[in-house]
């Protein structure tokens, strides 16, 4: 069977912009046909039927790409299972994600690897790609095997939740992770810092009576990993940058030629410290919600590319969890059915380019892990989505696809809509 999505307009970043069809053949990218004013050629398929999705109007888009969520499976499937949150992404327009290890078990072996493979396979939702734990357990004393992680299917590893305290295990790490090309992440969070705070520390966490988290305990942490990673050769990822200092660390450390990229999260630049007023959980995720400056700078970074992708951090917790004292809940938010609206928010201001915005969900976070994914190119697998870029909607959580509530984004009224996801040239969702 073939499938011709036809009338859209074309971005495929870094590649193509403008009116033209997308055919899909065998599960792959066939053609991508420019109208270029005069009457098209009408497609033959090689054998057999053509399936015709009309998208004018409407944006064609590679499939994004999220290399940071945590599906709960297996261990906390009342939060999130391997199909529900596979589910949420594809209904967010993601259709490869890269699963944090953080389950119970931690996924520090071939077997938790391969289940994950498995379920995801199952569920036939968005492409689903393990992340490895660095160490045993995660518990930050011996590593993993992590030839073997890289040999059953994890895409890169991270102890993510917690991080490599110790600075020789994470020297060590980087150095095995080295020869097998395959890139670190590391949650960036000086936990002595940290000690028991739950939102920035500043005048709000002051007011609010809060214990704070200071910048520094994300940012001395960044700054040991990129001197790792200059030590090692290692590939550095540096997920959910919150902080005006890391921000700045990563720009001098790409300046200097180091191997680090990094990711920032759509709360971390809509968000500020300020929705912690009234002590909603919803607003507790770690690294917390920062200030304006940090935000600004968040924006500064998208723009000149010093951070290179959007994640989204989808942290599911259930709402008994969440309904806890501040202090007590869970840190984390959902994230990957609100990412594509809060990134077009970045465009409507002028921040990003729509170019630059699609590319930091598409090619940008493919070529950050390596992964043949993020691309409309002749042969590449057939993972689509389809935009209304213009339309407003109103987020309700209540309808969303993951098994958790745990959104800030309540109640918004936001701008870009996902239309349909097309994995492996099969379109398996539409709104
Ligand atoms: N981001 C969060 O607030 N929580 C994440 C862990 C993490 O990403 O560090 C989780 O697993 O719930
Ligand atoms: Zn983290
Ligand atoms: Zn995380």
């Amino acid at each position: 069977m073939a499938l011709l999505i036809k009338g859209g307009t074309v971005l495929d970043p870094g590649r193509f912009h403008g009116r033209a069809d997308v055919l899909i053949e065998n599960g792959l990218i066939a053609a991508v046909i420019r109208m270029e004013g005069q009457a098209r050629r009408q497609p033959s398929p090689a054998s057999g039927e053509l399936v015709v999705l009309e998208a004018t109007g409407k944006l064609v888009l590679p499939g994004f790409v999220d290399l940071h969520v945590h599906f709960r499976e297996p261990g906390f499937e009342y939060k999130e299972t391997i199909e529900s949150g596979a589910t949420a992404a594809v209904a967010g327009g993601f259709t490869t994600v890269c699963c944090m290890p953080n389950t119970k078990p931690v996924n520090d072996s071939q077997s938790v690897t391969e289940f994950i493979l498995d379920r995801a396979r199952a569920a036939g939702m968005a492409n689903v790609y393990p992340i490895g734990a660095i160490t045993k357990g995660s518990e930050g004393v011996e590593l993993a095997e992590i030839g073997e992680l890289r040999a059953a299917g994890c895409v890169a590893i991270s102890d993510d939740g917690k991080p490599v305290t110790n600075s020789a295990v994470m020297r060590r790490a980087m150095e095995y992770a080295r020869a097998f090309d395959c890139p670190v992440v590391d949650h960036c969070e000086d936990t002595a810092l940290v000690d028991g705070g739950c939102m920035n520390e500043g005048v709000v966490s002051t007011e609010l009576g809060l214990p704070g988290i200071p910048d520094a305990a994300e940012e001395v942490m960044v700054a040991r990993n990129i001197m790792l990673a200059e030590l090692t050769g290692a590939r550095l990822h540096l997920p959910h940058v919150s902080t005006e200092g890391s921000v700045r660390l990563v720009r001098e450390a790409k300046q200097r030629g180091i191997a680090v990229t990094a990711e920032a999260c759509p709360h971390h630049f809509t968000l500020t410290e300020e929705a912690v007023r009234g002590y909603d959980t919803h607003a507790k995720m770690n690294p917390p919600l920062r200030t304006w400056n940090d935000v600004q700078a968040i924006k500064g970074g998208l723009k000149d590319g010093t951070i290179d992708i959007i994640a989204t951090d989808h942290a599911p917790h259930a709402a008994h969890e969440k309904q806890l004292e501040f202090v007590d809940a869970p840190f984390g938010i959902i994230g990957l059915e609100t990412a594509f609206p809060l990134t077009m928010a970045l465009v409507e201001e002028g921040v990003l380019s729509l170019e630059q915005a699609i590319a930091k969900l598409t090619v940008e976070p493919a070529r950050v892990f390596g992964l043949r994914k993020g691309t409309l190119a002749p042969g590449a697998d057939a993972d689509l989505t389809i935009v209304d870029p213009n339309e407003a909607w109103e987020v309700d959580s209540g309808r969303s696809y993951s098994k958790s509530r745990n959104t800030p984004f309540a109640g918004w009224k936001v701008k870009g809509r996902v239309r349909a996801t097309i994995v492996g040239g099969r379109v398996v969702w539409t709104a």
